[in-house]
């Protein structure tokens, strides 16, 4: 049967992040894609322009739906907006026996934030001890740790940092430091770095969502973490050297490059 993949996340009516690069992402990864949303976003290629949680009940229900009937080989997070939501989530994922990808995202590109600063403990001491691959950007490692990444050696330091809190693996992701885009995988004794050319591209909307549900993708594939990794490091990278201009401002990566002529 098809390996099933539940994507636990906030709408991004611009297509280019969340539930829409998540379900993209799966589709072009031979996965069937299924979605929690958790909140719904008016976002463009210039920023967030509003943003509305769903209650609770909504999130456990369509959770329950999925999990209940159609049953899921990986889940995904992504927006969790509010401490409650991270709660509930957390405890549904940690009842599901299934592999977790935890992005715990906290803004956006454009620096809008999609978390709440009161959610940040529930990340830490719920949501992360249920991950199986934590995938903080830098930005995130700095708030959930207090550690500020500077260097590509600094990426060690953040890594055992994350680690603290319980995930199996952290995947830090360096893309936002100069130089090649370098992320480190680790389970605290394993380490396996990540390098890829980066593509001087600014059409970049989306790259965390899509390397996590690529990850997820694997993941229900049977493929063990270091694999689906580097399999789903691969795909992002494809992804944005293929992104975009749409809209005024940052263009979505494309989550279809291998489908185009040439790829
Ligand atoms: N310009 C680039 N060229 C190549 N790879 C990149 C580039 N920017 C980011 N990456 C890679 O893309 C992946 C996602 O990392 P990034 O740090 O952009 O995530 P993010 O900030 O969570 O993304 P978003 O919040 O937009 O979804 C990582 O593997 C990173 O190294
Ligand atoms: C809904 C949503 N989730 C995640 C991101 C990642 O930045 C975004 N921009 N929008």
């Amino acid at each position: 049967m098809i390996p099933r993949v539940l994507t636990v996340a906030g709408s991004d009516s611009g297509g280019g992040a969340g539930i829409q690069a998540d379900l993209k992402t799966m589709l072009a990864l031979g996965v069937h894609g299924m979605s929690v949303i958790t909140a719904v976003t008016a976002q463009n290629s210039l920023g967030v322009q509003g943003a509305w949680e769903l209650p609770v009940e909504a999130v456990r229900a369509q959770y329950r739906s999925v999990v209940d009937d159609i049953g899921v080989q990986a889940v995904k997070t992504g927006m969790l907006a509010s401490a409650e939501l991270v709660e509930a989530v957390a405890e549904l994922i940690g009842a599901t026996d299934a592999p977790a990808v935890i992005d715990p995202v906290g803004v956006s590109k454009h620096g809008d934030s999609l978390l709440a600063s009161s959610a940040l403990e529930s990340v830490r001491t719920k949501l992360l001890p249920v991950a199986t691959v934590a995938t903080p950007n830098l930005d995130e490692v700095a708030q959930l740790t207090g550690v500020h990444v500077e260097s590509e050696e600094q990426l060690r330091q953040a890594a055992a940092a994350v680690l603290e809190y319980g995930p199996s693996w952290v995947l830090i992701k360096g893309g936002h430091l100069p130089g090649d885009a370098v992320d480190l995988l680790t389970d605290g004794a394993a380490e396996h770095w990540l390098r890829a050319p980066r593509h001087d591209n600014r059409h970049t909307h989306g790259t965390g969502c899509t390397l996590a549900s690529a990850i997820a993708s694997g993941l229900a594939k049977g493929l063990a973490v270091p694999e689906a990794v580097t399999a789903a490091k691969e795909y992002v990278t494809g992804a944005i050297e293929a992104g975009f201009a749409l809209g005024g401002g940052i263009g979505p990566v494309d989550h279809g490059w291998r489908f185009r002529d040439g790829a």
